[in-house]
């Protein structure tokens, strides 16, 4: 069973895929404060939060047991994402999941402060009936500066068009047919600035745009622009903002996101040209069902099939591709633990991936990463992960380097994985053949053909007659059965290498045996532990013999 515990409020219909699920036990703590948070974290597999919690590397550390943390929305910057990826700790989002409510009341927020609504509403309520001093503007014919033309952004830009408004985005990943498409102009800040007659921001806070709205930037304004911010807290300079509507020359703000929330600032709160909500851009039934749905559903997924779509530390690919990728993933773990076993366990100190043929077309970094993560789980166990393999690796001081290559080294796919410690390398190629499924076809320098087993019996030797048999026997007189054999040898009469499947494993008084055959120079058991749980999705430590 995987425990679940949710805090914040999620929409319990949203939940129902994980509350009906035999696997999971979910736990919802909606008023949780943090050290309580910290006392019970420990006993979790998996959180869903929405915007309220906050989780830091300190609450991190108590998560002994925690694989994933959902956010039920898009930003993440309530969760510290770095500290996660330390600690191997899947965090997924639901992006789009509330595209079209924030999209939704970021409209609302323009229309609303162009005419003066949550102002003229107050007064009315009040008892006053005052029709003169709510005069608006209207959105007809005027331009709108969308900084951030991501999922929201763009959805806000096709809306406020069918209002009849010109609109200007910028966005680096804005490119000029996509702006042609949408029927918008792609701009750059300053023009942005200068033209626009309400400004909307739909970045995430990054170190890029924080405080992207500034005394700068304002004072290149054109006077009595309206400014909105659904997006987050910090995109706009607060201080900045107000210096700017005190002295007239920006008209208004409608802010639903601040830079510190629950907001308190009266300057902000009680300023007449300022409206505002409690960050309620995602707040529609359908998109918090929505987003209960979508993490709900990935979260059953990562547990129960390994398959993770919304990662926000971990490469991101299609279901295609990752379907595509699925028997190299398979090879890339095995050949992974082989390899570092073949240098004899010594902690590597460089690694090379050479990708060749129909493999250079794919996105290979999570085929990287897994590569890499069967290489380090020798040493690290189960501590290494896809998440975190690549800050271990660089904790470990240890490089790597991928290339891709066109030619195709005679198969239609092929991948290589080179491992060095000082002088000494071990390699091993392999592919995946169609019909016939993952084949090693080279170790170190060595042509061979070999099914990845749990049993591999690696023997270094004269290539010489008679060898095949005396191995053959003295298996035999341990009772050990042999599945396959292959031999690959680099000249007549030179040194040779063999393969061999076991059923079982065997012991270092076996292996101490066979190095006592004339000819015979070496022979290792290599293991692969983990062989049903990489099918299954857990994973083993791992136990090698050598001599
Ligand atoms: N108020 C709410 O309740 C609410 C709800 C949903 C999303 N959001 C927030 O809205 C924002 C946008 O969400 P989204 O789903 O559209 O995200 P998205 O990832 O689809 O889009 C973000 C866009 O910002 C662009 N960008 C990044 N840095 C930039 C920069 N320096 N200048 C210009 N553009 C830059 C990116 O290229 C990207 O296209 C996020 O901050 C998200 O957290 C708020
Ligand atoms: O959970 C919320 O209500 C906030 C959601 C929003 O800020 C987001 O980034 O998805």
């Amino acid at each position: 069973m995987y425990k679940v515990l949710v805090t914040d409020g999620i929409s319990h219909t949203g939940l129902k895929s994980l509350l009906d699920h035999p696997h999971f036990i979910v736990d919802r703590q909606p008023t949780l404060n943090t050290e309580e948070l910290k006392n019970i974290i420990g006993t979790y597999d998996a959180l869903i939060v929405r915007s309220q919690t906050i989780v830091t590397e300190e609450l991190l550390q108590a998560a002994d047991r925690l694989h994933v943390i959902a956010r039920a929305g898009v930003g993440v910057d309530n969760i510290d994402v770095n500290a996660a990826t330390r600690k191997g700790i899947i965090v997924i989002n639901a992006p789009g999941a509330n595209t079209i409510a924030a999209t939704e009341h970021t409209l609302a927020m323009m229309l609303a402060l162009a005419r003066k609504i949550p102002q003229a509403h107050q007064k009315t309520a009040a008892g006053e009936w005052d029709r003169n001093s709510f005069k608006g503007v209207e959105l007809y014919k005027k331009t709108l500066g969308v900084v951030g033309m991501g999922k929201i952004g763009t959805e806000v830009a096709k809306r406020a068009k069918s209002f009849g408004m010109n609109i200007l985005g910028f966005d680096p990943y804005l490119t000029e047919e996509r702006a042609k498409k949408l029927g918008i102009t792609k701009a750059g800040l300053d023009l942005i600035a200068a033209e626009s007659d309400f400004i909307t921001v739909h970045t995430p806070l990054t170190n890029d745009t924080r405080g992207i709205i500034n005394d700068e930037f304002l004072a290149k304004t054109k006077k009595s622009v309206r400014i909105v911010n659904c997006a987050r807290g910090g995109l706009i300079n607060e201080k900045a903002l107000v210096r700017a509507i005190q002295s007239g020359h920006v008209a208004g703000a409608a802010l639903d996101v601040f830079e510190k929330e629950p907001a308190a600032d009266p300057e902000l709160l009680q300023n007449p040209n300022i409206i505002v909500t409690p960050h309620l851009g995602a707040s529609t039934v359908e998109a918090q069902e929505k987003v209960a749905q979508e993490v709900s559903k990935e979260i059953i997924d990562i547990f129960e099939t390994q398959s993770i779509q919304h990662a926000v530390n971990m490469p991101q690919m299609s279901g295609e591709t990752q379907a595509k990728l699925q028997p190299y993933l398979l090879l890339g773990d095995q050949i992974g633990q082989l390899v570092i076993q073949l240098l004899k366990r010594q902690a590597p100190g460089k690694i090379n991936i050479h990708y060749y043929g129909d493999l250079i077309d794919e996105d290979t970094e999570l085929l990287t990463r897994t590569l890499l993560r069967g290489i380090l789980s020798y040493h690290l166990s189960d501590s290494v992960n896809l998440i975190n393999v690549l800050h271990l690796l660089k904790e470990q001081g240890v490089s790597y380097n991928v290339q891709k290559n066109a030619t195709n080294k005679g198969f239609a796919n092929y991948m290589e994985l080179s491992v060095s410690q000082g002088t000494e390398t071990a390699r091993i190629g392999a592919t995946v053949l169609n019909g016939y499924g993952a084949r090693i076809v080279k170790i170190n320098e060595y042509r061979i053909d070999v099914k990845p087993e749990k049993y591999l019996l690696y023997i270094k030797h004269q290539d010489v007659p008679g060898m095949i048999g005396k191995v053959g026997s003295l298996l035999g007189d341990y009772q050990i059965n042999i599945g396959t054999m292959q031999v690959g040898r680099a000249e007549i009469g030179g040194e040779a290498i063999m393969v061999l499947t076991l059923d079982k494993g065997l012991g270092a008084e076996v292996l101490r045996e066979l190095t006592h055959i004339d000819g015979l120079e070496e022979a290792q058991l290599l293991e692969l532990t983990n062989m049903d749980a990489l099918e299954h999705g857990r994973e083993e430590p791992q136990k090698v013999e050598s001599i």
